[in-house]
Formats: C-alpha cells, sequence, structure tokens
C-alpha cells in the first residue's frame, strides 16, 4: 500500500478541498501580528518547555528521554464530558487537570518508587497497577485506561526488542534527522499511525510522532542527539485545543451545519470526513501564520533567537489555550475518543 502524504502536504491537500472548515486569511494575519510581539519573549523559544512547565523534565539525560517517550504514548484524550468534573491529579500540592494530570500522575508514580518510565515495567504492567498509577484525585478517572494499558504493554515490548529497552537509542538510529526519527517511530509503534483517508486519498497527522519529535528536541535542549538539521519540517500537531483556539482567533472558522453539531457536543469519530478537515485546515493554519510571521519579522527587522517553526508556534498557542480557558468557552471542540491525540 502506497504511503500517505507526510502531514504538511496532507494539511494542504485537505484545506484546498475543504467544506465546512475554512482557514480565514485576516484571522491569519491578526494572529501573525499579536505573536510578532511575543517573539523576542521568553515564552517563544526552546527554553519555555522547561522554564514554564514544572512538570517538565528539567535534565536532558537518558531518563528524561524516556519520560518523553511514555509520556507521548499516552499523550491522547484527556477532555471531560463536564468541563467542571474532570479527572485531575494532585502532585506536590498542586491539582493538574487535562494533559498534566497525567504528567503529575507519572511524578507522583515515580515519587512511588514505580519505575513507570522504564520500559520493562510498562511492558508488563497490569490494568489494575495501571488504574493506581493514573488514578484521579477527583470521582472522574482518566479516560480510555484500557487503551492505555493495551499501549503501554504494546510499546513497551517493541522498545525492549528493537532500541535495547531505551528511546534514546530510537533517536541515535534517526541521524539527527526530525523526520527520519518520525519515520522510524511510526514504522516501529503502531499506536503512533495517526493516518487517514480524504477524498481517496490516503493522509497522515502524526500528531503524537510529531509532538514526540518536539518534546525530545526540547527535552535534549536542540543538543547534541536532539540537534535535528530539519526540526523545522514538523508541523503543528493536530490535537483538539489547537483548533478551538484558532477558531476562537478567528484564524479558522466552521460551516453553520458544522458549527451546530459541535455546539450540540456530538461525538466524532477517527477519519470522518468533518473531523479530518477540522485537523487538517488547522495544521494548514498554523503553516499560513508561521509564513506570515516570518515575513513579519523580516519587513520589521524584529531580533530573534531562534528559528521560528510550527513547533514554537503550536507551543504557544496550546498554553494560550490554557490560559484562556474561559475566554474561549464560547468556542467548541471537537469531541472524539481516540488513541491519536
Ligand atoms: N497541539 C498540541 N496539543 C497538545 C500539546 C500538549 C502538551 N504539550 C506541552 C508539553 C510540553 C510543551 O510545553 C507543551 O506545552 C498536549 N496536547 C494535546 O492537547 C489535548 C489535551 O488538552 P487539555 O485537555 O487542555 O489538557 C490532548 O489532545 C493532548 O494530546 C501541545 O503542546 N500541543
Amino acid at each position: 500500500m502506497e504511503a500517505p502524504l507526510p502531514p504538511r502536504e496532507s494539511a494542504e491537500f485537505v484545506a484546498v478541498r475543504s467544506q465546512d472548515v475554512f482557514v480565514e486569511k485576516a484571522g491569519v494575519d491578526r494572529v501573525a501580528e499579536m505573536l510578532l510581539e511575543k517573539v523576542p519573549g521568553r515564552e517563544f523559544g526552546l527554553g519555555g518547555w522547561k522554564s514554564l512547565h514544572e512538570l517538565n523534565p528539567q535534565a536532558a539525560d537518558e531518563d528524561a528521554v524516556n519520560w518523553v517517550f511514555v509520556v507521548d504514548t499516552l499523550n491522547f484524550s484527556f477532555w471531560s464530558e463536564q468541563e467542571d468534573r474532570k479527572c485531575a491529579v494532585k502532585y506536590k500540592g498542586k491539582m493538574y487537570s487535562g494533559y498534566w494530570a497525567l504528567c503529575a500522575a507519572i511524578h507522583r508514580a515515580l515519587d512511588e518508587g514505580i519505575p513507570l518510565t522504564r520500559a520493562s515495567y510498562y511492558a508488563t504492567v497490569t490494568l489494575d497497577q495501571l488504574q493506581h498509577i493514573l488514578r484521579s484525585d477527583t470521582d472522574v478517572p482518566m479516560p480510555l485506561i484500557e487503551e492505555r494499558h493495551q499501549i503501554l504493554n504494546e510499546t513497551g515490548k517493541i522498545l525492549l526488542e528493537k532500541f535495547g529497552g531505551s528511546f534514546l537509542n530510537c533517536v541515535r538510529k534517526s541521524d539527527k534527522s526530525a523526520q527520519k526519527l518520525l519515520s522510524l517511530v511510526v514504522e516501529s509503534f503502531p499506536s503512533y499511525r495517526d493516518v487517514a483517508v480524504y477524498q481517496g486519498k490516503r493522509i497522515s497527522f502524526y500528531k503524537r510522532a510529531q509532538i514526540l519529535v518536539a518534546d525530545t528536541w526540547c527535552v535534549l535542549e536542540g543538543k547534541g542527539d536532539g540537534c535535528f538539521s530539519d526540526i523545522s519540517s514538523i508541523t503543528m500537531f493536530a490535537d483538539y485545543r489547537l483548533p478551538q483556539v484558532l477558531a476562537y482567533l478567528g484564524a479558522v472558522r466552521y460551516s453553520d451545519e458544522l458549527l451546530k453539531k459541535l455546539l450540540k457536543g456530538e461525538m466524532f469519530s477517527s477519519g470522518d470526513k468533518q473531523e479530518v478537515e477540522i485537523r487538517g485546515c488547522s495544521v494548514w493554519c498554523v503553516e499560513l501564520i508561521r509564513d506570515r510571521l516570518l515575513k513579519l519579522v523580516e519587513e520589521k527587522g524584529v531580533k530573534i533567537c531562534i528559528e521560528i517553526n510550527s513547533i514554537l508556534l503550536d507551543y504557544y498557542l496550546w498554553d494560550y489555550a490554557r490560559d484562556h480557558r474561559e475566554d474561549m468557552k464560547g468556542i467548541p471542540f471537537h469531541r472524539i475518543r481516540c488513541i491519536y491525540y
């Protein structure tokens, strides 16, 4: 079977054909202008990954790389049915929800002496043990625990068989190429194969595989094994939060029919035409924002300390969505339960 289009080409393929989701040029320009002020700031750079997020590993060693791998293997589907009743994990006196609840639970396990980031452990962890490890400090459990269990066992076994039990060995096989690492991850680990068919074309988003490459780049601080020559070829990560924030900022617009479905909280399935259009248009939108921002930086002669890429835009917009949860309440995100994002 032919290989799917790579994520960037997939996004463009979808965006030019999309019937229910539209990239808004005026919105793209507005977001680029908003980001222009942030670009010289510290929150807009590789260092922000550690300095802004206390739950991200602060080290740049093998343990930190394996922490990133197990987190991104489980990095999907944290949204709750009701906004005011959600899974949350208390760690060092602070309550964390959503994606950060996963990170908090993993730190809590490590502090309890459970070696959750070790492949030999999670290759055979039982469902009961995992339910305890990912337990919520509210009465709402983390979604898809069974799927998380199956994926951990499968991924741990493969990491042991193919990469000596350490993701750093997988990174080292990529010759410091982000695209090679991306291919190695999706070829080796089935749960990362985030693909779809749209208008007869096999396309890919590879959301978890791309964020894994990006988080590996950041945890290694862009140095040594993490000095990927082509890191800027990685696109934004097509999750359910970025489309929401792009719609809130007016860079993406939904058809009336789709908006009605979203407002009703209708469930989508992986590969639905409208779900693919939401994801594809969002990825393409961030590519256009990046292009516009680079043009503005050049025109205005803004000093930048790092090459602006879609990863840094994504991180900034994802954090922005976190910080503006209240303001964004009126903008729905698409509801889906899947293992890809
Ligand atoms: N596009 C994009 N999607 C991201 C992330 C992250 C975490 N990255 C952080 C870690 C290191 C960096 O510092 C980032 O700040 C999680 N997700 C996705 O969001 C959803 C969870 O959302 P909520 O329910 O609100 O917690 C879920 O699909 C999850 O897979 C990102 O960065 N970009």
